[in-house]
């Protein structure tokens, strides 16, 4: 970390501490001096480039259901907070009824950003990220970078969305006086971007809170994830959401019993009544010098980069959905956001049931249906006839997209290289395989091949699209993977299930 940034985050963890936010069991009485940092008792900030970058790590060996971090209510900016300026309390008292509390949130934090060090928040906003890879950031090449139409899709309506939010409030924003800078499309979407990957959820404001030293906690996807239709129809995706894990005001440690109660909930952090501030629990016991992870909640590799701007290498949640026929589905009542194939290649319970009845002649259906309901197979022949079905309808989708998936892996690990090492002059050997891509690439970053190769320096603009360009490039791979491995699962079934037959 460069001298001056350590400065500042010093002085950010300071000024945290004044505010009450402690990692600490045991804070200081109220008539003490407030230490000169919020962290150091169990975390540090800290630098992980493989899981989020800066995050925070253990400073000694924590134990599971720890309480890790606590900020106090007082300490939490919410829409509340900033609207103690009354300027912007009348303002925006006008056309609250108009606005979605995320919309009024994102002109509040524009507005205090605009006032410069003269900000009570400063110290906090001085170190929330300048730029973003959610979806709604990624240019045309990038979207189409993605080469799903889903995903393609998902992008154009985050695009068209933030586009739409942003006209909503612009009159909004000039009678605010912001500068002109702030008034901008590129500000509104870091706005936005800041409260979709950073808020927290509150019981009483949808808009949720940004919560100083709390939103350093990088992601891990919450553990042993069952594919139970309850757990599908109970996923929520709201930022960062929070389930009270609440242990009563004076209580450090959550207890085995409440631990058992809540290891399936899908978080870790809440904000607790009792104790009047947003409390941080370990989900898991942590070694000292580990990253300590949050839960954000139950995301599919599209949603983390629709709402966070990053993909989960195995992500546990993610999920291919292949085009199904209305008559597929219409037998049985599964939701059809249950049929998908798991991360692991695997057809979930609802997508195989559907199919096994969808399979079934009249007959069967009528004497057998109810083993498909049960998740039971209902014969062999109906079994080899679905993992077939399943297995073409994966190959077309594969087939149909303009990359394999190694090729996809090959490109993966050039980027990486490129990021590594900018020399200009090794971009073109290594990109020839992806000529068509790379022409777009550099073209949408006005860039030109000289006679050498890629003769220019890689400017932040050119970097930053570089890393969109990967997260596009590393989504479609774990996309085409899962396929991939759904085609081997299915021919292995059906492979031991014919010797069966035969
Ligand atoms: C709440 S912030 C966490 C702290 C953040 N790393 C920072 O420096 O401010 C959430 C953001 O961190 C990054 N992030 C969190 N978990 C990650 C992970 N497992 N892999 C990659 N990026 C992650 C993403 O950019 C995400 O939008």
């Amino acid at each position: 970390m460069e001298e001056a940034e350590k400065q500042t985050l010093d002085g950010f963890l300071k000024w945290a501490a004044e505010l009450g936010i402690t990692d600490s069991p045991h804070p200081p009485s109220p008539d003490s001096h407030p230490p000169n940092s919020c962290l150091g008792y169990s975390l540090a900030v800290s630098h992980f480039p493989q899981s989020g970058g800066r995050g925070l790590g253990a400073v000694r060996d924590i134990r599971r259901g720890e309480l890790v971090l606590k900020v106090p209510k007082s300490a939490l900016l919410t829409r509340e907070s900033l609207l103690k300026d009354k300027t912007l309390a009348s303002a925006l008292s006008n056309c609250s009824s108009l606005l979605s509390p995320t919309q009024m949130l994102a002109v509040c934090l524009l507005f205090e950003m605009g006032k410069g060090k003269s900000s009570s928040w400063y110290p906090y906003l001085v170190h929330i990220p300048r730029s973003y890879d959610l979806l709604a950031t990624f240019s045309e090449f990038e979207k189409n970078a993605l080469q799903v139409d889903d995903a393609i899709w998902t992008t154009e309506k985050a695009t068209s969305k933030a586009k739409s939010e942003w006209r909503e409030v612009t009159a909004l924003m000039k009678d605010l006086n912001l500068k002109p800078q702030l008034l901008t499309f590129r500000a509104w979407v870091w706005a936005s971007a800041t409260i979709s990957s950073r808020t927290m959820h509150l019981p009483w404001d949808g808009a949720g809170c940004l919560c100083p030293v709390g939103d350093l906690f990088n992601y891990a996807a919450p553990e042993e994830e069952s594919n139970d239709l309850d757990d599908v129809e109970s996923e929520t995706h709201t930022p960062l959401e929070g389930i009270s894990l609440s242990n009563g005001e004076g209580a450090h440690i959550l207890d085995g019993e409440q631990m058992d109660a809540h290891s399936q909930r899908l978080t870790d952090g809440c904000f607790d009544e009792a104790v009047g501030a947003y409390c941080f629990y370990a989900r898991r016991s942590y070694k000292m010098g580990e990253q300590v992870l949050l839960s954000y909640g139950t995301y599919t590799n599209l949603e983390l980069l629709e709402h966070y701007g990053f993909v989960l290498d195995g992500n546990p949640n993610d999920k291919v959905f292949i085009p199904l026929e209305p008559d597929m589905y219409c037998l049985d009542s599964w939701p059809k956001d249950s049929m998908y194939i798991g991360q692991d290649g695997k057809p979930s319970f609802a997508l195989l049931s559907a199919l096994r009845l969808w399979a079934a002649s009249p007959k069967q259906r009528k004497s057998l249906g109810y083993l498909a309901y049960s998740g039971s197979k209902l014969s062999v022949e109906n079994e080899i006839s679905i993992l077939k079905w399943i297995s073409k309808s994966c190959h077309t989708i594969l087939d149909d997209l303009p990359t394999t998936v190694e090729e996809d892996a090959l490109l993966l690990s050039t980027i990486d290289n490129i990021q590594i090492d900018h020399e200009a002059l090794e971009w073109k050997e290594e990109l020839r395989a992806f000529e068509g891509e790379l022409c777009a690439f550099l073209e949408c970053n006005s860039l030109r091949e000289g006679k050498h190769g890629a003769e220019f320096l890689i400017s932040e603009k050119t970097r930053r699209s570089l890393e969109r360009w990967r997260l596009a490039v590393q989504w479609r791979f774990s996309y085409k993977k899962i396929l991939v491995d759904c085609i081997s699962y299915c021919n292995e079934i059906i492979n031991s299930s014919s010797s069966q037959v035969f």
